[in-house]
């Protein structure tokens, strides 16, 4: 997530602080101090219900109930219709030592009391969201946040880490630590809440040993705090975000539910925990990503630090198995980096980035090929078979539409002709210090010219997760193998296929290159590699990938 959050820059924008200490200084009722594009909230647009109304609260989840064998089912019921209906709650009893979030606090207070020019030490640079600065902000006529952030992402820069306080680092680090631990055991009881393994939820946030982390500071807004915004309702991109107010005197957290905003009075001591865009999508929806927003005091600071937990790397996002338990999926799959990239990519908005997420997401290969049929044929087995019980010349057996290759259309080459064989790439040679290079060079230059190779002595290639595999049987076809094809020349859509044919004395697969097909002689005990489209498009044309049409020869035959 640091790659996205430093890949994707937001325009730069006037330090609020110092604004609001200009703004500030003149008297109350010159209202026109502040700029017009911070003026964003209309008072009277929507209902808020005011802090203190105890029957409105976010629920108040307790962790120490969670933990015991007594309480633990009603409290994880509890805490289940919490991330339901609210997607907020407070968490007490949660066991992260006070002197942990005092030394937190103390230090991020005196980091934003710092003068700008000290502050700007960790100034974010263009292009990029980590470090102090602001974030969503892509274009000159959006309307502006009443704040600044420091933004330490995940992936810890030192360079954007402030040096004063001398022990903010430290600070920060600790209290990561705690605060991670700590939301790894809520998103455990949340998966134990709604019947799953407690680990599958918490699997898809662990690995990294650090979580994206931002410092929120609102200044007061003396002249209009009603009409400005600390920061524009939102959902969390992310899957959970542990929240910190630093001065719970101040009341700046509001959450939207059925159409008003609810004040979040922070308790002493206490968390503010809440569901994420991708714990959604992940929950299928049992849990829900709730927008909230924050508004300003008009006369004192306030300070809250998130702390954001981000799937892990790479992860492609979608119901999980283990929680939807055979509902239908409500959510696409997506890549979890292309989703951030959108979010950063525009204004904070609403639940708007999820909604797009329900209507049409990017679909993953798995969701696309579920998602994608194909028009029901005959079993070409059971066709083959009846076919080659007839005579020899029996060709009108092989139906019509089956009959689509013109045998001398074009130029075969045949296999064995190992002058023309596709290029064999041993993966020890690639280990190997003293050959890798030479063997790494035949390798591209296979990759370049024909797309396929085949690796011998082929190790550890399976690594990781599962793929997509296909099984193609390719049924003899006595009357009439010249004139059908067991698969349509095409490329593959995919990164790289490894292929295994089965029965290595029946070659079938052909490979076009400079007009002509090449039939493949596959050898013992290699695979055939090749490239695909996504391979070549992210190499733009360094590497090739070559269209392949299995012909129907004898493959399989006598099975
Ligand atoms: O400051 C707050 O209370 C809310 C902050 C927030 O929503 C965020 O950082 O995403
Ligand atoms: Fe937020």
């Amino acid at each position: 997530m640091a790659e996205t959050a430093r890949e994707t820059g937001s325009l730069p924008v006037t330090n609020v602080q110092v604004l609001a200490e200009t703004c500030n200084s003149k008297g109350v009722g010159v209202d026109l101090q502040v700029p017009e594009r911070y003026l964003t909230k209309d008072p009277s647009a929507e209902e808020v219900v005011a802090a203190g109304d105890n029957t409105c609260a976010i629920p108040v989840i307790d962790l120490s109930r969670l933990v015991d064998p007594l309480s633990s089912s009603s409290e994880c019921a509890k805490l289940v219709s919490a991330c339901h209906d609210w997607g907020f709650f407070q968490l007490i009893n949660h066991g992260v030592p006070d002197q942990v979030i005092g030394n937190l606090k103390s230090d991020v207070v005196e980091f934003f009391k710092q003068p700008l020019e000290d502050k700007e030490e960790c100034a974010q640079r263009p292009g990029s969201l980590e470090g102090y600065g602001q974030a969503f902000v892509v274009s000159e006529d959006q309307k502006l946040d009443w704040a600044d952030m420091l933004y330490p992402t995940e992936s810890r820069d030192m360079r954007f880490w402030p040096t004063r306080p001398p022990s903010f680092r430290n600070s920060v680090d600790t209290y990561s630590l705690e605060a991670i631990e700590l939301g790894h055991r809520v998103l455990e009881f949340m998966a134990k809440g709604v019947g799953a393994e407690p680990a599958s939820l918490r699997g898809a946030f662990q690995g990294q040993a650090t979580q994206g982390m931002r410092a929120n500071y609102y200044p007061p807004c003396r002249q209009a705090a009603d009409r400005v915004l600390g920061i524009s309702p939102h959902t969390d991109a992310n899957g959970l975000t542990v929240l910190l107010q630093i001065n719970d005197d101040v009341h700046g957290l509001q959450v939207k539910k059925d159409g008003r905003w609810f004040t979040v009075e922070a308790m002493d001591g206490a968390f503010i925990v809440n569901v994420g865009d991708a714990l959604e999508v992940m929950s299928n929806g049992k849990f829900t990503s709730v927008e909230h927003r924050a508004v300003i005091h008009p006369i004192k600071e306030r300070i809250s630090v998130a702390l954001f937990f981000f799937p892990v790397p790479n992860m492609i996002v979608g119901p999980l198995p283990e929680l939807t338990k055979g509902d239908k999926s409500r959510y696409r799959s997506t890549n979890y980096q292309d989703y951030l990239k959108q979010f950063y990519a525009a204004k904070l908005d609403g639940r708007k980035q999820l909604a797009k997420q329900r209507e049409r997401g990017i679909p993953i290969m798995a969701e696309a090929a579920r998602e994608m049929g194909s028009l029901p044929v005959t079993n070409v087995q059971a066709l083959a078979e009846t076919c080659n019980s007839n005579g020899v010349d029996d060709d009108l057996q092989v139906p019509e539409r089956y009959l689509i290759k013109e045998p001398s259309a074009e130029e075969v080459v045949a296999g064995g002709d190992s002058n023309c064989a596709i290029p064999v790439i041993d993966l020890d040679r690639l280990v190997d210090p003293r050959s890798s290079s030479s063997e790494c060079a035949k390798l591209v230059s296979a990759c370049r010219h024909w797309g396929f190779f085949q690796p011998a002595s082929l190790r550890g290639v399976f690594q990781g997760q599962t793929q997509g595999m296909r099984v193609n049987y390719y049924p003899a076809c006595r009357q009439a193998a010249d004139r059908v094809l067991g698969l349509s020349p095409h490329s593959d859509p995919g990164g790289l296929t490894l292929l295994l044919q089965i029965n290595n004395d029946v070659h079938g697969l052909q490979v076009k290159k400079d007009g002509k097909w090449f039939a493949v002689e596959a050898m013992d005990d290699a695979f055939i590699v090749n490239v695909d489209d996504a391979l070549e498009v992210a190499h733009a044309s360094s590497l090739s990938r070559t269209s392949s049409p299995p012909v129907a020869h004898f493959r399989l035959a006598g099975l």
